[in-house]
Order: C-alpha cells, then sequence, then structure tokens
C-alpha cells in the first residue's frame, strides 16, 4: 500500500472484494513439487497501523526467513495479532482499519495495486487462536473446505491425495485415516487445530502465520501442535504469535519483540535469533519480558 493511501487513517480501507470470494482458480495441481520448490520469506518494511485515529503499531520492519519459524512476542495489547493479521491482508477487513508501509512476500508487495486479497490469503494461510474447524462437516469435507473457499477445483483424485497430504502433514492422519466421515467436531480440541492446520496446507501456502495456536489447548495437545510446526518447518514460512516463553524458544529460530505504552504504538523493541534474544537480550526492556519481570 501507499502512504499517501494511508495519509488520513481514518478512512477505511477496502474490504475484502466480493469477486474475491466468488471467483474459480482453476489449478492442475497445488501440491508442491517434491524437491526444489523455492521457500519464500516474508518481510515487513515500515508498517504502522491504526484502528480508527488509534495509532496501534509504528513503522515496524522485519524478515521472516524462509522455511523458518518467526515468533512475535510482548505484552498484552502491542499489536501482535494486528501485525500478523496485516501480513495476509485480513487487518483490511476491519472498517475502521488503516495502515502504511509494505508487505513483500517473494519481494512482491502484497499491497500492490491489483493485487486480489484472497490470492494473498491462498498463500498466505491463518490458523487461529481458537480451533475453528466446521463442526457437523466431516474431517475430509474439513480439510477439502480449504480448497473450496480459495475456489481452487481440482479433480476427485487429487482432491484425496491432498486431503491425505495435508492430514500427514498436519500430523493427524494416523489418528484420523479411518474416521474421515466422521464430524470435525468430534475431534479433541487439541486434533481440532490440527485439522485446522490440514485445511491450511491443503491450498499449499507459501507462509503459514498462527495467532497463539495452542493457547486453548492442554499442555499433551500442545506439544504435538507444537512438533507439527516442527515437522513443517523448512516447508514453508511460518510466523507464530505465542505469550509462551519456552514456547517461544522450543519452536522458533528467530524472534522479535514487541512493546508498546500507554502513549505509545506497538514497536519492535528487539528482533534476531531466538537464542540470543532469549540468552543475551540486546535491550534491557527484553530481558526483562523474556525473563518474566513484566507482562
Ligand atoms: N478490531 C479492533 N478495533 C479497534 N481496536 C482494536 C481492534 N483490534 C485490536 N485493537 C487494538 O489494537 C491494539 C493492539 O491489539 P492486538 O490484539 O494486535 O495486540 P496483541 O499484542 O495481539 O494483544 P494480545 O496479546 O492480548 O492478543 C490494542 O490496543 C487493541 O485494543
Amino acid at each position: 500500500m501507499s502512504d499517501t493511501a494511508a495519509a488520513d487513517p481514518t478512512v477505511p480501507m477496502a474490504a475484502i472484494d466480493a469477486a474475491d470470494a466468488t471467483d474459480t482458480i482453476v489449478l492442475p495441481g497445488v501440491e508442491r513439487p517434491s524437491g526444489g520448490t523455492p521457500l519464500y520469506g516474508l518481510e515487513s518494511r515500515g508498517v504502522s497501523a491504526w484502528f480508527g485515529t488509534h495509532k496501534v503499531l509504528d513503522r515496524v520492519s522485519l524478515t521472516m526467513q524462509p522455511g523458518q519459524v518467526t515468533a512475535l512476542i510482548g505484552p498484552s495489547g502491542c499489536g501482535k495479532s494486528t501485525y500478523l493479521r496485516i501480513l495476509n491482508r485480513m487487518h483490511e477487513m476491519v472498517r475502521t482499519a488503516g495502515l502504511a508501509g509494505e508487505v513483500l512476500l517473494d519481494g512482491e508487495d502484497v499491497y500492490a495495486p491489483g493485487r486480489r486479497p484472497a490470492d494473498v490469503r491462498r498463500r498466505i494461510g491463518m490458523v487461529f487462536q481458537r480451533p475453528n474447524p466446521f463442526p457437523g462437516m466431516s474431517l475430509y469435507d474439513n480439510v477439502a473446505s480449504g480448497l473450496k473457499l480459495a475456489g481452487i477445483k481440482v479433480s476427485r483424485d487429487h482432491r484425496d491425495h491432498l486431503v491425505q497430504s495435508s492430514l500427514e502433514r498436519a500430523g493427524l492422519w494416523n489418528e484420523v485415516r479411518n474416521r474421515l466421515r466422521t464430524p470435525g467436531g468430534s475431534l479433541s480440541g487439541g486434533q481440532q487445530q490440527r485439522l485446522c492446520i490440514a485445511r491450511s496446507l491443503a491450498v499449499s501456502p507459501d507462509v503459514l502465520l498462527m495467532d497463539e495456536p495452542c493457547s486453548a489447548l492442554d499442555p499433551t495437545s500442545t506439544r504435538r501442535v507444537e512438533e507439527t510446526i516442527a515437522e513443517l518447518r523448512g516447508r514453508l514460512t511460518i510466523v507464530i504469535v505465542t505469550h509462551n516463553m519456552q514456547q517461544a524458544q522450543r519452536v522458533s529460530q528467530s524472534c522479535a519483540f514487541f512493546l508498546a505504552t500507554h502513549d505509545t504504538p506497538g514497536r519492535i523493541v528487539e528482533a534476531g535469533d531466538t537464542e540470543q534474544v532469549f540468552g543475551d537480550p540486546a535491550d534491557p526492556r527484553t530481558a526483562d519480558y523474556v525473563n518474566g519481570r513484566f507482562g
């Protein structure tokens, strides 16, 4: 997006283009061919965000390396979720939302004129805090719905293959392979979250955004989702918001610490290798936060 377009942050951004929801993209195959497929990183440059006149993020620049897990940490209200939603153009679905800056996927601005939000969201998927499968829909259809929602048509055989491979990559296949026709609501919370991950993977995204994906899960399910994240690493780029410092250290290779104060919008205080951010932080505020002294 241009700074000019966002000069008046009170001007609502365009809502999702109706055509995006209905257009159909026909792809011969959407799964990554094995080997040799490039991985794409994500980069934000000078991203600022508003809700109405309330500025919540200020010039956030961050590189999220291809094939790595980047954790976004920081106290409640510092703008982590807003930032995540900016990365795949979900922020603009809020009527009062405004923003400035650039988000580059594979070097191209996802807000470039003519770029369709639905295409951006297919390449940059999102998993939410609370598992949100369609509870009455079968496990198979839940995963296949990712394709349908993205307007991707595939043959029956190819769909079967995609459903299986997505469930495998989400670490759920062995648990559900014999009951694909049972409803999504019949799974445990942790299984539901992995089902939602499988649904996101079905459209073969380049990036997966995860907004506190384990905060509604018990420790065992949390571990299982973390294993899934570890298995996905190297196959796509992952950005995860988490309040759990141990989780950030377990799953991520890079980390960014966000901070807002009562009169300043959220900014990145420090970003770098997770080991360094936790083990030898450069800023005393980072040290205080990662050691549990505030937030
Ligand atoms: N839809 C919205 N309308 C108005 N203000 C919003 C909206 N969503 C978020 N905000 C405000 O934006 C700021 C950043 O919120 P955000 O949810 O991004 O922070 P966060 O760091 O993810 O917090 P948490 O860790 O508690 O989820 C907060 O002041 C919040 O009140």
